[in-house]
């Protein structure tokens, strides 16, 4: 059962699941790490921010063509208008190049970066678009007025001062010129250019038959024209360069890209989240299963403990029955050590422990101590007559007998054979020493059948005694060696009888 047992807890140790269903926990763990940060925080708003920027800059950019188409046709100054908005315009390109590392691969950083030329090469046109736009725009402006004007003095005094002829045609090149300019801004072609410069040559030429004040005139007109004549070209030259820079396409690309790599991201973390949902339901399963391991464990681990436990009571109940038992098998040993079998009186070992123990109370409280060595007289007829058994019934019954008379601290021992010796302790005088030594006579005599057999024995008793100090100088051996002289001594007088040794010492008045 134990052995059984302990095989499915050194199986679990060896088998390595558990330690594999760690280790992928912890794999997983990391994955779900990595899946987490993958789809957590999708910006939308970052996102949106982006496009609404882009939006913004799209519009500045359509309000600065705005301007300069306004610009052209006299209808505002540049500065005004542009200045205030590039700065705009630069924060905003700057916001969208913070936000470059939210889209993935190139395409997003290509169409920024050219977007990002096509704007500053727009800028630097604009630029010069803006240093040659004020003095064409002032010079167109002027030009009109001014014709009307020098046509009005030619109607006036200085159409009378000059010669009719060279009133005329200067008239009549005033009108050309004014249409040439008019025609040339519209359509600056290089026919119309060199016919303005004839023009103006021809006016030039004239101007010599007017006053200063006229000539003043001919020379700011000539000077407007030729603003015009230089600015114009080239103002248009600006307005296609401008208009080729491809800030609006670069715009436009940068817009989608931004849009496809946000769309492109948001797929991605979508299907990221599809697998961290996987993941995480692996995961589940997987702590449910080591969360049965764990407890499976745990019921073996109570199992085992129980049985263990229920074996070491049933081992503790073993330990302490064999230890009652030892102790009486030890009991028994130290009962047979001590006493004797037959009659189950304490034998001649344990009889001198006592005597040698009584002598030293005595000793210490000066009483007598009194043993009586007594033979059973006749008994080896009972033997030879009714055989051994009953010999033992009447040792038997002698050693009942005898017993039930004494006080419970005396003594009754068995040497052996027929002979049994009385231990006294206190005895207060030598009379009541002998009232014993009668009485246990009579009950010996008293025997009168045995195994239903009748019998006749009698006893031999030698009497010693000691008292005090002496009883200890003397010894137990000698005590006993006394009384059995004594006992012989009874033999010798004839038997059933008992004699006190020469030695005896008594208390009180029988001291001696
Ligand atoms: N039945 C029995 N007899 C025993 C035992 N031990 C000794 N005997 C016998 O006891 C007898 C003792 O002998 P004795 O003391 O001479 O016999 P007795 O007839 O009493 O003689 P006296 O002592 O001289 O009176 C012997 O025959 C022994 O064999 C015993 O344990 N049981």
């Amino acid at each position: 059962m134990f052995a059984g047992l302990a095989r499915r807890v050194a199986g679990m140790g060896r088998r390595r699941p558990l330690q594999l269903a760690f280790a992928a926990v912890a794999v997983l763990t990391l994955l779900l790490v990595f899946l987490f940060i993958r789809t957590a925080g999708i910006d939308l708003q970052a996102q949106n921010e982006v496009m609404l920027n882009l939006r913004e800059l799209e519009k500045l950019d359509a309000e600065w063509n705005a301007n300069i188409l306004r610009a052209r046709i006299g209808r505002g100054g540049l500065d005004e208008n542009i200045t205030p908005q590039l700065s705009r315009m630069h924060e905003l390109q700057e916001r969208l190049r913070a936000a470059l590392p939210l889209t993935r691969g190139r395409e997003a950083r290509d169409a920024y970066e050219q977007m990002l030329r096509a704007m500053r090469d727009k800028e630097r046109l604009v630029e010069q678009y803006q240093a040659r736009t004020p003095p064409l725009n002032a010079a167109l402006l002027y030009l009109p007025p001014a014709v009307a004007r020098m046509k009005t003095e030619l109607d006036g005094i200085e159409g009378v001062l000059a010669p009719a002829r060279i009133v005329i045609r200067l008239d009549t090149l005033l009108n050309d010129l004014l249409s040439y300019i008019l025609r040339f801004n519209l359509s600056p072609t290089p026919a119309l250019a060199s016919k303005i410069d004839e023009t103006l040559g021809d006016i030039e030429a004239r101007e010599i038959a007017f006053s200063p004040a006229m000539v003043e005139m001919i020379d700011a007109l000539s000077r407007s024209a030729r603003v015009i004549l230089v600015n114009r070209p080239a103002t248009n030259a600006l307005e296609r360069a401008i208009a080729n820079t491809g800030a609006e396409e670069a715009l436009d690309r940068l817009g989608r890209a931004f849009d496809r790599s946000f769309a492109q991201e948001l797929a991605r973390r979508q299907q990221f989240r599809g697998w961290l949902i996987a993941y995480s339901l692996v995961l589940l399963a997987l702590l449910v299963y080591l969360g049965l391991r764990l407890l499976r464990s745990y019921r073996i681990i109570g199992e085992v403990n129980q049985r263990l436990q229920a074996a070491n009571e049933t081992l503790e109940l073993r330990v302490a029955e064999r230890t009652a038992e030892l102790q009486a098998q030890s009991q028994q040993l130290e009962m047979l050590a001590q006493h004797d079998s037959l009659t189950g009186l304490v034998n001649v070992r344990r009889l001198t422990d006592l005597l040698e123990h009584a002598l030293v109370r005595a000793g210490r409280r000066n009483t007598v101590v009194v043993v009586m060595f007594i033979d059973l007289d006749g008994f080896k007829a009972v033997n030879d007559t009714y055989g051994h058994a009953t010999g033992d019934l009447v040792l038997q019954s002698v050693a009942r007998r005898v017993q039930d008379k004494l006080r419970a601290e005396d003594a009754l021992a068995r040497l052996g054979g027929d002979e049994f010796v009385i231990l006294l302790e206190e005895v207060g005088s030598r009379e009541g020493a002998l009232r014993v030594a009668q009485l246990a006579l009579d009950q010996i005599n008293g025997i009168t059948e045995a195994g239903g057999h009748p019998v006749k024995i009698s006893a031999s008793i030698g009497i010693a005694s000691a008292r005090g100090r002496a009883g200890v100088a003397r010894g137990a051996q000698a005590l006993l060696a006394d009384a059995d002289h004594a006992m012989y001594q009874a033999k010798q007088a004839g038997k059933g009888v008992f004699v006190i040794s020469p030695q005896a010492q008594w208390a009180g008045p029988d001291a001696g």
